[in-house]
């Protein structure tokens, strides 16, 4: 099994990859980069270019992700990431957000299965790059995955990278495990999973759950990537890898989140000008992260509120001192 990390627009970029890569890099296969969106003049904003310079992603396997319904607008960037040395690209059709959705983009591009067949037709018939996938199963319904699948099955896809949700479920609701099940009997391509793994326990209920059903082909699951699971537990994705490979995974990983924050401040205060941006990128984190820390309230009240750096560290300090 392979193990990837989510990618997470606003939250995993190169900063977030990096100190990730250098704390908890274990086992991390691929990092999937949080979506482009092809420009009609330029080719990349600064801090698109921050994100994709092969000195900003080195020793990790990187794979940019493109947001787009236009094969042209794709083959386009996949010609300028190309001249950064990437190979392989991923395109996004689950991004739920409603500006997206509207122009036919993400999960939006889902309500055109016939549009989207002919948009991987041309890419297909052009790229010179290994190309996956990132879908939802449909717009409303899981059902509209079963006419999906159907033109996935078409092309010779590095991997079909599946959230089982519709788009109208946006992050909520149980994952439909059902849906993935039968991409693990119809899919013609290897399969990722992606939806709900937070722990180790979360992972094995996966595999049992697979292991029942008889037509399920558990061979065709290459790869699960992990998202909120990640910001949660920083260390996740290296427990997988080591209960995949049937190490010992109950690391003292909590010792090293001081230094893997402390980094991020750091490595942020370098990127932006001024306090606010950085507490803004931290703050966002420890909506997530504080999950570990049950019964410090208070502290994540003062994270929420602080208005300066000096204050949120004072925070920090007392979230981490147990
Ligand atoms: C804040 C946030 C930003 C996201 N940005 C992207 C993105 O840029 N591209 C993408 O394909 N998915 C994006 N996603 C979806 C995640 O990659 C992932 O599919 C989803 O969170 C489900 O996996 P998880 O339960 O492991 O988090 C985003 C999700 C969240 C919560």
């Amino acid at each position: 099994m392979k193990f990837y990390l989510a990618p997470l627009e606003g939250i995993t970029g190169y900063i977030y990859r990096n100190a990730q890569h250098d704390f908890f890099g274990a086992g991390i296969d691929k990092y999937f980069m949080p979506f482009l969106a092809p420009h009609t003049k330029r080719s990349f904003n600064a801090k698109e270019k921050n994100d994709i310079l092969p000195e900003h992603n080195a020793g990790m396997y990187a794979v940019p992700q493109i947001l787009t319904n236009s094969a042209a607008d794709f083959l386009r960037i996949e010609k300028d990431l190309g001249a950064f040395g990437y190979r392989e690209l991923n395109i996004n059709l689950g991004c739920p957000s409603g500006t997206v959705v509207s122009k036919g983009r993400g999960a939006g591009f889902l309500a055109s299965p016939e549009k989207l067949d002919q948009f991987l037709e041309e890419i297909f018939s052009k790229t010179e790059v290994k190309i996956s996938l990132k879908t939802r199963i449909g717009m409303e319904e899981p059902e509209e995955f079963f006419r999906l699948l159907e033109i996935y099955n078409k092309y010779p896809l590095e991997e079909l990278i599946v959230h089982p949700r519709v788009q109208k479920e946006l992050y909520r609701g149980t994952p439909h495990y059902e849906t993935f099940r039968y991409a693990m009997e119809h899919s013609k391509n290897p399969l990722c999973y992606n939806g709900d793994l937070v722990s180790v326990d979360s992972y094995v209920n996966l595999l049992t759950d697979w292991e029942k059903e008889q037509a399920c082909d558990r061979a065709k699951v290459t790869s699960v990537m992990v998202g909120r699971g990640v910001l949660k537990d920083p260390a996740l994705i290296e427990k997988l890898a080591a209960y995949a490979s049937g190490e010992a995974y109950g690391t003292d990983a909590k010792k090293k989140l001081p230094a893997f924050h402390d980094r991020l401040v750091a490595d942020y205060g370098k990127e932006f000008s001024g306090d606010q941006n950085v507490l803004f990128k931290m703050k966002e984190l420890w909506s997530y992260l504080i999950v570990r820390f049950p019964g410090k309230e208070k502290e994540a009240k003062a994270i929420r509120k602080a208005k300066r750096l000096e204050e949120y560290q004072a925070a920090v300090r007392r979230v981490f001192s147990e």
